[in-house]
């Protein structure tokens, strides 16, 4: 290639450009991080690639980088003796090709949700924080083991072009801001040296700067592995400013355990909860990232998939195996017995630092809760050997409370538990308020039992993990026979039998009423001011998530309802002593119809229900 070829950016990328130049940014700094973030991972990739290939490392065989200011020029430059990029490499990561966080990082901005360009690392396109302070941005890169460089420029205004390189181009990449007017501070070799100890000290490589007053380097970061050092020597902000780097947040860790692990499998961990959850979140389940993995200090890849269960994937952090083969790769990883111990032990320690904050912080566990614990909750399900542990950090809210928020451990519920109780009840439902002004609820609240509102839409499916905690039951008040003899309330059985007995003619007449429309009529041990209920069996699957799978395209049979009636309220008791049969079965739809609104379900037919709701009415008046 002799002649200067010339490119477009991609469009999201160049909207991301755009972005970038136009926006009244005030904290210009983090493009430092970003560039040295991106240097320190040249310099991994290297040595990883160089385990196979050492003769990748030529006449250069140490791995660093480089911060050099030109007063005269107004350049700042970031140089590296990472694995550098071919021609065709340039070409794609730094313009062509959108990366897959692109448009969310656009989307997360447009929202304007608590979104701003400090998170432009997180979205995987740190590189263009350069145009931040720089109206134009020059890399040169040779690729280790490659004989040519090239040159990447743009003034990011829809295109770059690529050149030869020259021909002493040292191995790596060299990233050139030409600073913007107004940017000279960026030129202060004081104010660089702070901005690195701020955010870069952790960073594993060297990175160096010239003395002042002199052309001698110096190197002005700590340069090794954080989680190697001892925790006696590490402060909270060293802490910090690590995860700052491993989770491409700017905000800050809730929490941390830093640990060495000996035994059969020897590692070093340093975990991390972090305060917010991160903005592609809810997205991430099948491409979860944030764990890395390496072996003897030698990083290795990502491998939060290996490593933590897919119910933790909040965790960032880092974990470095004494043990594994460095030549270990991904389908190695899915598979060996050494990768399944590491990954217990890590969620132990996850699991053992979600319960240490719950029990000394509560306040930050609340915190932690409202982020992830819909998340974590998953584990419950995932997870049935740690079921007990996780059930224990579960949250929920209660009819003890007057919010949707979920507040109350099972340890707390148990310690408070009515007189008498067996049994930890809880209740699903499609909404709190569903779930709050449910019918199923009245006896129990009548008799002061606490009852647990599970009210997101993955709770029906946790339900069907939940069976025992602290060797107590857990009952769906919504599902099954609703016995209230262990609440101590013996006295009112022969009372409620005979209650039935009563209500057997008013059974029977709805049963031919309602037809095939319901599995049975019974009469209820749950109602006390509502005139009747839907309820199902044990097993089966809750109303409204059949509701939804059905609307999500699943092909799942109606399973029909039991109706329970409450004899002593009026509209069964007019329906008993109806003797137009026409009106009565007007009366034996609404209880059902009733039953299923309250429950939060659409009807089948609702015009049928406005005409008999208006027959009715009409008649009475
Ligand atoms: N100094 C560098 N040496 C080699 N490759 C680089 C360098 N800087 C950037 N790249 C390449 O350009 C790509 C895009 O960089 P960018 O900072 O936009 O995203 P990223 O680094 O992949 O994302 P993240 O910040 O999430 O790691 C990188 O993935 C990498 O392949």
């Amino acid at each position: 290639m002799t002649a200067t070829e010339t490119h477009h950016f991609q469009a999201e990328v160049q909207q991301v450009l755009q972005l970038v130049i136009h926006s009244m940014y005030s904290n210009k700094d983090i493009f430092l991080r970003e560039l040295v973030s991106n240097a320190s991972d040249a310099c991994d990739k290297l040595r990883f690639e160089a385990l196979q290939d050492p003769g990748l490392y030529g006449d250069e065989p140490g791995l660093k980088i480089e911060i050099h200011a030109d007063k005269a020029a107004r350049t700042l430059s970031v140089r590296d003796t990472g694995i550098g990029m071919s021609k065709q490499e340039l070409i794609e990561n730094l313009g062509t090709v959108a990366r897959s966080g692109t448009r969310r990082f656009l989307e997360a901005i447009a929202e304007g949700r608590k979104a701003d360009l400090s998170l432009i690392g997180q979205f995987g396109v740190g590189f263009y924080s350069a145009f931040i302070v720089a109206d134009r941005v020059t890399v040169t890169s040779r690729k280790a083991g490659a004989s040519e460089a090239f040159v990447w420029e743009s003034t990011g205004d829809g295109q770059f072009t690529v050149s030869e390189g020259p021909e002493d181009a040292p191995r790596g990449t060299t990233v050139t801001l030409h600073l913007r007017e107004g940017e000279d501070g960026y030129l202060d070799e004081w104010k660089l040296r702070s901005l690195i100890r701020t955010y870069s000290d952790h960073i594993g490589f060297p990175i160096r700067m010239r003395k002042p007053d002199s052309d001698e380097m110096e190197t002005v970061n700590q340069a090794s592995a954080l989680w190697m050092r001892p925790k006696n020597e590490l402060t909270d902000s060293d802490y910090q400013s690590f995860y700052k780097h491993v989770a491409h947040d700017f905000g800050e860790a809730l929490a941390w355990a830093h640990h060495r692990v000996e035994g059969n499998q020897n590692f070093t961990c340093l975990l991390y909860v972090p305060a917010r959850a991160p903005f592609d979140f809810q997205f991430s389940r099948d491409e979860r990232k944030g764990l890395k993995l390496y072996i003897k200090r030698v990083f290795i890849m990502d491998a939060s998939a290996q490593m933590l269960p897919a119910y933790l994937r909040f965790v960032r952090g880092v974990v470095d195996s004494d043990d594994l083969p460095l030549n270990v790769s991904r389908e190695i990883l899915q598979e060996s017995r050494q990768v399944e111990r590491i990954k217990g032990a890590l969620t132990r320690r996850v699991l053992d630092l979600l319960d240490r904050l719950a029990r000394d912080e509560p306040e930050k566990y609340a915190g932690f809760w409202r982020e992830f614990g819909a998340t974590l909750k998953e584990g419950v399900a995932e997870d049935a050997g740690n079921r007990e542990r996780v059930l224990k950090l579960l949250r929920f809210a209660s009819t003890r409370s007057e919010s949707p928020g979920q507040l109350v451990s099972l340890d707390e519920y148990i310690g408070r538990m009515a007189a008498g109780q067996e049994d930890i009840y809880y209740l699903t439902a499609d909404g709190w308020n569903a779930a709050r002004n449910s019918p199923q609820l009245e006896a129990l609240k009548a008799r002061g039992v606490e009852v647990l509102l599970m009210h997101e839409r993955i709770d029906e499916w946790i339900s069907g993990y939940l069976h025992e905690y602290a060797g107590k039951r857990l009952r769906n008040v919504a599902k099954g026979e609703l016995d209230l003899d262990e609440l101590g309330e013996s006295a009112d059985r022969a009372a409620r039998e005979q209650a039935a007995k009563e209500a057997e003619g008013v059974v029977a007449r709805l049963k031919g009423i309602l037809g095939d429309a319901v599995r049975d009529v019974r009469v209820s041990a749950r109602l006390t001011t509502s005139p009747s209920c839907v309820v199902l069996d044990e097993h089966d699957m809750a109303l409204h998530m059949q509701r939804l799978l059905r609307a999500a395209g699943h092909d799942i049979p109606a399973a029909r309802p039991i109706l329970e009636i409450n004899p002593s309220h009026a509209l069964v008791k007019r329906l008993a002593g109806e003797s137009d049969d026409a009106r009565a079965a007007d009366l034996g739809w609404l209880l059902l119809e009733q039953a299923q609104l309250a429950e939060g379900g659409a009807l089948d037919d609702p015009a049928a229900f406005i005409a008999r709701t208006s027959r009715l009415i009409a008649g009475e008046g």
